[in-house]
């Protein structure tokens, strides 16, 4: 079966393991001079409908930062996520995204992923007839091709996908299993991080990771995150939740209002929504 490869994936540089104190300490250096992706004035409608759903959002992650997007439902965040992916449901109005010193709104899908973008879909998709390891194969060994490596047969990578299913704490017979076909919901979400452990990324945008996850999975998807994350990647996530902030220790946490970025500040401005609301922290109502 042709695949093509899935724009989660990032041929450019595998993770390399660190713990998220390591990260932490060199964050403030590297994150000075080595912007990752600007996003400045980005607008975006629904194709289908002409609806104007980004309405100019401004926002720079650095190498080394850990960004989290909060606000109310409908607020436009997973739109947001999908636009920097290339989503074709929605057309790009105006405002820029450089990705790493490029411009990502002119680039394919496939080609944003090989540039280094992975992003989680709040709900993942099956795929029928296509095993996880065929798939993790397939991925891997697209980056390699685009590095100049030899590919590998799927009993050379064995031992390279045991390491990563052992990080997030998955069992081997996933791999035998069609991609997210009859996982539960925790299971495709724990699949996910799977395939950002192998594929890596320079910046993985997680939409709402930790939603429909128990107390453990949480802590086994977190404790997987932080491993991956290094001084030289970013991580983008979206969740409504404080427990995975404070398994992933945002470097900054943004609230998303209309469309826009209305507020930024660091973890303590989640503790003045959870007690008051959005309302408490908007700077556009
Ligand atoms: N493809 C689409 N077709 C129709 N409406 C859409 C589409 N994509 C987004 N919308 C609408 O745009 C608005 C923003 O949606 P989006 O999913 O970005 O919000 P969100 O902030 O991620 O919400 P939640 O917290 O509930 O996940 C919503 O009103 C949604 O219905």
């Amino acid at each position: 079966m042709a695949l093509s490869l899935p724009i989660h994936s990032s041929p450019l540089r595998f993770p390399s393991i660190s713990t998220s104190s390591t990260r932490r300490r060199t964050f403030v250096v590297a994150s000075a001079s080595n912007p990752l992706l600007q996003v400045n004035d980005l607008r975006a409608k629904i194709v289908e409908s002409d609806l104007e759903i980004l309405r100019g959002v401004n926002l720079t992650v650095n190498q080394g930062e850990v960004h989290a997007v909060m606000g109310k439902n409908g607020s436009g965040k997973s739109t947001f996520a999908k636009v920097l992916v290339g989503h074709p449901d929605y057309e790009v109005t105006g405002g820029s995204v450089v990705f790493k010193g490029e411009n990502l709104l002119e680039m394919e899908p496939e080609e944003r992923s090989l540039a280094g973008l992975f992003m989680s879909f709040q709900s993942p998709v099956e795929i029928p007839g296509v095993s996880n390891d065929e798939f993790l194969v397939m991925a891997y060994n697209a980056r390699r091709k685009k590095l100049g490596l030899p590919e590998l047969g799927p009993l050379e990578c064995f031992p390279y996908l045991m390491e990563k299913l052992q990080l997030v704490n998955m069992k081997p017979d996933f791999l035998n299993r069609n991609v997210n076909e009859g996982f539960s919901g925790g299971e495709r979400k724990r699949n996910e991080i799977l395939q950002l452990a192998v594929l890596g990324a320079d910046l993985a945008i997680l939409d709402e990771i930790d939603s429909g996850l128990d107390v453990d999975a949480l802590r086994d998807v977190a404790n997987a995150v932080n491993r991956i994350l290094t001084p030289s990647n970013s991580l983008l996530m979206i969740t409504h939740y404080r427990r995975i902030l404070d398994l992933l220790n945002p470097t900054h946490v943004h609230v998303m209002e209309k469309g826009q970025i209305a507020k930024t500040g660091d973890i303590s401005m989640v503790e003045a929504i959870e007690a008051e609301g959005y309302e408490s922290v908007s700077a556009l109502t």
